[in-house]
């Protein structure tokens, strides 16, 4: 219920057309009846050859009926369809608004196929909501009093057997077929969903599927969902079948006892035989306005599982908040004062779970370049996670410019680093798009000077259409080192004040790495930069080195200092160095 009454607000802002849309409905199907029981009505008194004139008035209502109920349906649909445009475009930005502020932190939990699902199938459906289930009620209870109305004009006892059958087709079969279907519009939204989430799964890792002989268990799975999909949407549809079939046997009892009822009237001449026809005609066409109500609480069980799985993510209590009034954030350093700094930051990914970080402190001030180096899992790129307050810490101060970091607006926090990570995401889109994500209104100078800087200006002129060229899906167009380049550039171009590198040479052979480092060497002079790796290459380069292990700085100092002493830095460039002798 409460679901539904959520799913009703939405309609709020767009009532007055729905209101127009439900006059429009109904006057469409009021003019069906009409044009039929109109029609039955002419034929009748025709047969009894009255003089033309008497029937001039019905002729012009059936013509008028007709065009009447063109014209109604036409703009029904058009009104109604607008409706759900409109409505859906709004819930799809609301949706993604909400979601916005969720990410990472909170959607880690959720398969990526999920949420695609929850954002495009779940919205889809809920366009039926207000086309298939709001609707359809509100024109059949007006049609069920008009239905009333045209019988009891000739006879009371008319009008309480027309309502009577109206109400079993239009409440009691719907109530049936919904105790019939019921939970089965939420078990379809969820089997579709586990569908969907699987197919994404399946699509993204088909390499490690078909080297690793995964592919059949996994297309096993695959159909197993299938099935049980087609065993849900059978029984809806039997239960649909159903639902018609019990529809046109109570409209033709109803016509029946319509006519069982009305022929002795017209023998008692209570009512003329000229009506008989009219009569039944009414009877039948306004059993039209009750085809849609079955299918309306199928619809509406399939809408509110919907609306419960898109809610359910809505609903989400972002784990990073924004301070209700935030500080403005400076341009830049207004003294000698670091631009990050740690304090005593412990941090866990999980409320009373195991400590990644466990008391770091240190400062970058401006102009400074800092590196983090530890072995794998020590916590290197949660300290970037927290800088771009992607989580915040769960004890301890991040301080930026001097102010803890969550004083300020979420997104200014944000804009004051350019982060640039081992697995940089690369659109399917040109160059030009790629690089202009960090700042969509750069000049074209500051476009060419950012592909200078990174390295990346003879690429792009071996490419057919220059940095107009799509680059396919993740970039595949590219080699390793050239999307680093991209992911470089786009870094530069945005041109914050702290540059943060999260392995950026991770992926790369040690010749292109180096060429990558020496760009990136060149760059970092004058920037404020921390650039985290567990590959000891142009140590020498950085200010200070942070050695961090299982979430706790071991060391710190320059590069000849470190290598000098007993530690982890010494036996990590003893590691390295053995490594290379192998190679
Ligand atoms: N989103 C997450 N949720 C829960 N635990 C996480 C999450 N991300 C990382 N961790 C855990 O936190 C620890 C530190 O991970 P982190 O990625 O910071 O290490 P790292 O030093 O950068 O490692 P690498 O050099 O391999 O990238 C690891 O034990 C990891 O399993």
């Amino acid at each position: 219920m409460k679901t539904f009454l959520r799913l009703l607000s939405y309609l709020l802002p767009f009532s007055g057309l729905i209101v127009v849309a439900i006059f429009l409905g109904s006057v469409m199907i009021a003019s069906n009846v009409l044009l039929l029981a109109l029609a039955a009505y002419v034929i009748s008194a025709a047969a009894l050859q009255p003089l033309l004139l008497t029937l001039t008035l019905p002729i012009y209502m059936v013509r008028f009926m007709g065009v009447s109920r063109a014209v109604s349906r036409y703009a029904e649909r058009l009104v109604s369809h607008d409706i759900t445009f409109r409505l859906l475009a709004q819930l799809r930005t609301k949706v993604y608004a909400r979601l916005e502020p969720l990410v990472p932190a909170n959607l880690l939990g959720y398969r990526s196929g999920d949420i695609l699902t929850r954002l495009v199938a779940d919205v889809d459906e809920l366009q039926n909501f207000y086309l298939r289930s709001v609707s359809p009620f509100v024109v059949a209870i007006v049609l069920g009093g008009l239905t009333y109305a045209l019988f009891a004009l000739f006879s009371p006892l008319l009008g309480w057997i027309a309502l009577s059958f109206y109400l079993v087709a239009g409440v009691g079969i719907p109530l049936l077929t919904g105790l019939l279907s019921r939970g089965l519009g939420r078990r379809q939204i969820s089997v579709r969903a586990d569908l969907n989430a699987l197919v994404v799964d399946s699509i993204q890792g088909i390499q490690d599927l078909l080297a690793f002989g995964g592919a059949s268990a996994q297309l096993g799975k695959l159909t197993g969902l299938d099935q049980q999909l087609s065993q849900v949407q059978k029984r809806m549809a039997n239960i649909t079948g159903l639902q018609q079939a019990l529809n046109v046997l109570l409209m033709n009892l109803g016509l029946w006892t319509i006519l069982l009822v009305a022929i002795p009237l017209i023998g008692a001449q209570s009512i003329s035989g000229v009506y008989l026809a009219f009569l039944a005609l009414v009877i039948l066409a306004s059993f039209e306005a009750l085809q849609p109500i079955a299918q309306a609480f199928q619809t509406l069980g399939h809408s509110l599982a919907a609306g419960e799985r898109i809610f359910a993510l809505t609903d989400e209590a972002p784990l990073v908040l924004e301070r209700a009034d935030p500080l403005v954030l400076p341009g830049k350093l207004a003294s000698e004062g670091p631009l990050l700094e740690f304090e005593q930051v412990h941090f866990a990914y999980e409320a009373g779970g195991s400590e990644v970080l466990k008391g770091i402190s240190f400062a970058v001030h401006g102009g400074q370049r800092i590196a983090i180096v530890g072995p794998s899992g020590s916590g290197k790129s949660t300290l970037v996670n927290l800088a771009v307050r992607f989580w915040d810490v769960s004890w301890g101060t991040l301080r930026l410019y001097g102010e803890d970091i969550r004083n300020y607006p979420l997104q200014e926090a944000r804009a004051a680093s350019s982060v640039m990570s081992q697995d940089t995401y690369i659109f399917n889109n040109t160059v030009c798009n790629n690089i202009l994500l960090a700042r969509p209104d750069a000049s074209e100078q500051e476009l060419e000077q950012a592909v200078i800087q990174a390295g990346l200006a003879a690429v792009v002129s071996q490419l057919p259409e220059g940095l107009d060229t799509w680059i396919g899906e993740q970039g595949l167009r590219l080699s390793g080192g050239e999307r680093q380049r991209l992911a470089l550039a786009r870094a530069l171009l945005k041109d914050a004040p702290l540059l943060l590198l999260d392995e950026p040479t991770a992926n790369l052979d040690p010749l292109t790495e180096r060429a990558f480092l020496d760009t990136l060497d060149e760059l970092m002079h004058g920037r404020t930069a921390i650039m985290i790796t567990h590959r000891l290459v142009a140590m020498e380069h950085f200010d200070e080195i942070l050695v961090v292990e299982q979430g706790e700085i071991r060391q710190r100092g320059v590069h000849t200092q470190l290598a000098r002493e007993d530690g982890l830095y010494r036996r990590m460039l003893e590691q390295q160095n053995d490594l290379l002798l192998l190679v």
